[in-house]
């Protein structure tokens, strides 16, 4: 897993000048390193552009790494709400987003993302593309409500759901979110509303579309 994204990282070269700072930023600013992969981020970038999306939310904005590999996929056409827990988080990806030209295209709501989630319901709002990567735990309420206000047809894609291939490797030793995510990758798998597949670029991006 780990040879297979280093040879991808290396060949397609998805790490950038602007990344690089933003990841830069985060360190600077004592916040985590977990923002995606470039991998990940390049896939990201991709698939919203494939799918020609321009509504697009965000659960889980850090320092706007991902937030600027989506905008990227929109460019000039589209808008990212995203959401955030934390508002200097929030703030520095507003900043990060700016830098990158999609200042313009982009709002953070900060707080509990359920609880930003249930007000952009009440408001009617509708999004064609969904990135969920936030706290693990809950994943399956986020996913069920992204459904609620989703476009039909629009994509979900998680983050993070092979936990460094401990879901699928039981030589592994599971760590913390293992099981959590075994679960969730099972209900999305037999969900009646998705159509969903796991790819394995970075730490695992499950993509569905919502029937
Ligand atoms: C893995 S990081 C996101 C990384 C980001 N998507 C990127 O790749 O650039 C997870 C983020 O979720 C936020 N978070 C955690 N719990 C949350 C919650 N209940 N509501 C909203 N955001 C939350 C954290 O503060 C953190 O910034």
């Amino acid at each position: 897993m780990n040879k297979i994204n280093h040879y991808i990282d290396t060949v397609f070269e998805p790490q950038d000048q602007l990344l690089e700072e933003v990841l830069d930023s985060i360190k600077e600013n004592g916040m985590p390193n977990i923002s995606v992969s470039p991998s990940s981020g390049k896939f990201l970038t991709i698939l919203v552009s494939i799918a020609n999306a321009k509504n697009i939310l965000e659960i889980g904005a850090l320092g706007g790494y991902s937030g600027i590999c989506l905008a990227r996929g929109f460019q000039e056409k589209g808008q990212l709400t995203s959401l955030e827990l934390e508002e200097k988080y929030a703030n520095l990806a507003k900043s990060n987003l700016t830098k990158a030209g999609f200042g313009e295209q982009v709002s953070y709501l900060t707080g509990p993302a359920l609880e930003s989630l249930e007000s952009l319901a009440q408001k009617n709002k509708r999004y064609d593309f969904f990135f969920i990567d936030a706290d693990k735990g809950n994943y399956p309420n986020y996913l069920e409500s992204c459904i609620k206000i989703a476009e039909k047809n629009a994509v979900i894609a998680v983050d993070n759901v092979l936990v460094r291939g401990t879901v699928a490797d039981d030589t592994l030793e599971a760590i913390g979110h293992t099981n959590i995510m075994k679960e969730f990758n099972q209900l999305v798998a037999d969900h009646p509303k998705l159509d969903a597949i796991l790819v394995p670029i970075g730490d695992g991006i499950t993509i569905a579309r919502v029937k």
